[in-house]
C-alpha cells in the first residue's frame, strides 16, 4: 500500500478540464515534488488529495483511507499547508500553535514546532502582525502539528528569505526521515533537486513525466559527461565496456566520456578496479530546468496559456 495514492483525478471548472486522468503516490519516508507552471492544476490536484475538493471522478487513498469517507481518521495522520491560509488574525503564534494541538489526539509538542520553523521571536505576535514570510512558516508548524503520517505542502517556501528557506528544508528532511510521506508542490527547482527523491510534472492539467530528476534528466534525452585527467596512458576499455558508457575521448592527459544513468559511480567505480589515478573529475549534466524544457516545451518560469474558467469555490 502506498502512503498516499491517486488515481486517474479529474476535475473541471464549469467544463473545462483542469485536472484530467492524474495518478500520483508517495511512500513513507519519501518526498515527492510536484512541478508544473502556473496554473497548471496542481493547487487543484492538492485540493483534491487534502479532500477539500470534490473530483469529478477518480479516487484518493491516505493510508489506504478516503479523505471524505474517512473525514475522521484521516484529518488525524494527514497535514496540509495551503498557498493561502487565512487564519484566526487576533490570535498568537503561540495561541494558534496551541489551539491547532487540541485538535489531534496525538501531537507535536508547540514549543519546539514553533523553534522548528524559525519563529521563537514571535510567539506572542498576532498573526495579522506577522510578515508574509512568518505567516507561512506559521502555516507549516499547524500542518505539522498533528504529527501527521501523509504531509501536502503548497509553494513551502515562497516568499522565504534564503536562511529561513534553509531550516524549512532542514525540517521536510527531518520528516523524510522519520518515515512521513511528503508531497511537495514547488516552482523552485532548486528546492526540487535538492529534496525531492522523486518528481512528477504536471503540464496543462496532466502528467507530462514522472521519475527520478536523474530519470527525467535522462528521459529528456540528455547525455551526461565526467571528466578527469591522468598522468599514465588511458586505455579506454576500462570504461568502453560499461552499458551507461556511450562514447569515451582520450586528448592528451584529458579524458572525456559520455552516457546516461548513474555515470559518475560507474566510472569511479570502473577507474578504481582498472588502478586509474585521476584528478579534477567533473560531472556535466543537464538540470532539471532542460528537462522541464524538453519535455513540456515551454520553461517553467512561462504561465499556463489562460481559458475562461467560471468560478467555483471550495467544496
Ligand atoms: N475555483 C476555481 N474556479 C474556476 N477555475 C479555477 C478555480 N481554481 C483554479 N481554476 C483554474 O484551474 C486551472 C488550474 O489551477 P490551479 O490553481 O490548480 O493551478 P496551479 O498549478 O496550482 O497554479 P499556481 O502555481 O498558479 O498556483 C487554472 O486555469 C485556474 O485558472
Amino acid at each position: 500500500m502506498h502512503a498516499m495514492e491517486a488515481r486517474k483525478l479529474r476535475k473541471l471548472y464549469r467544463g473545462t478540464p483542469a485536472v484530467e486522468d492524474v495518478d500520483l503516490h508517495v511512500e513513507e519516508g519519501e518526498i515527492l515534488g510536484v512541478l508544473g507552471r502556473n496554473g497548471a492544476g496542481k493547487t487543484t490536484t492538492v485540493e483534491m488529495i487534502a479532500g477539500l475538493r470534490r473530483p469529478d471522478s477518480g479516487s484518493v487513498r491516505i493510508l489506504g483511507l478516503d479523505p471524505h469517507r474517512d473525514r475522521r481518521q484521516v484529518r488525524e495522520v494527514l497535514g496540509v499547508q495551503l498557498q493561502s491560509s487565512a487564519l484566526h488574525s487576533a490570535l498568537t503564534v503561540d495561541e494558534l500553535v496551541r489551539l491547532y494541538r487540541t485538535f489531534y489526539t496525538h501531537g507535536a509538542d508547540p514549543d519546539e514546532l514553533v523553534d522548528a520553523v524559525g519563529l521563537e521571536a514571535k510567539r506572542g505576535t498576532r498573526f495579522e502582525k506577522l510578515s508574509g514570510g512568518q505567516q507561512q512558516r506559521l502555516s507549516i508548524a499547524l500542518a505539522l502539528v498533528g504529527r501527521p503520517r501523509v504531509v501536502l505542502l503548497d509553494e513551502l517556501t515562497t516568499g522565504l528569505d534564503p536562511e529561513a528557506r534553509r531550516k524549512i528544508w532542514g525540517l521536510v528532511e527531518r520528516l523524510r526521515a522519520d518515515g512521513v510521506a511528503v508531497l511537495l508542490v514547488s516552482h523552485l527547482m532548486e528546492e526540487v533537486e535538492r529534496l525531492c527523491d522523486r518528481v512528477t510534472i504536471i503540464d496543462r492539467g496532466r502528467v507530462a513525466a514522472e521519475g527520478t530528476p536523474t530519470e527525467l534528466v535522462g528521459s529528456a534525452g540528455f547525455e551526461q559527461q565526467v571528466s578527469f585527467r591522468t598522468r599514465e596512458a588511458f586505455d579506454t576499455r576500462v570504461l568502453d565496456r560499461l552499458p551507461e558508457v556511450t562514447g569515451v575521448r582520450v586528448d592528451g592527459d584529458r579524458v572525456e566520456i559520455t552516457g546516461g544513468g548513474d555515470l559518475l559511480q560507474t566510472v569511479s567505480t570502473a577507474l578504481v578496479h582498472g588502478g586509474v589515478v585521476a584528478t579534477e573529475t567533473r560531472l556535466q549534466r543537464a538540470t532539471l530546468d532542460d528537462a522541464f524544457l524538453a519535455l513540456t516545451g515551454r520553461p517553467l518560469t512561462e504561465h499556463e496559456p489562460t481559458e475562461p474558467h467560471g468560478q467555483e469555490t471550495l467544496r
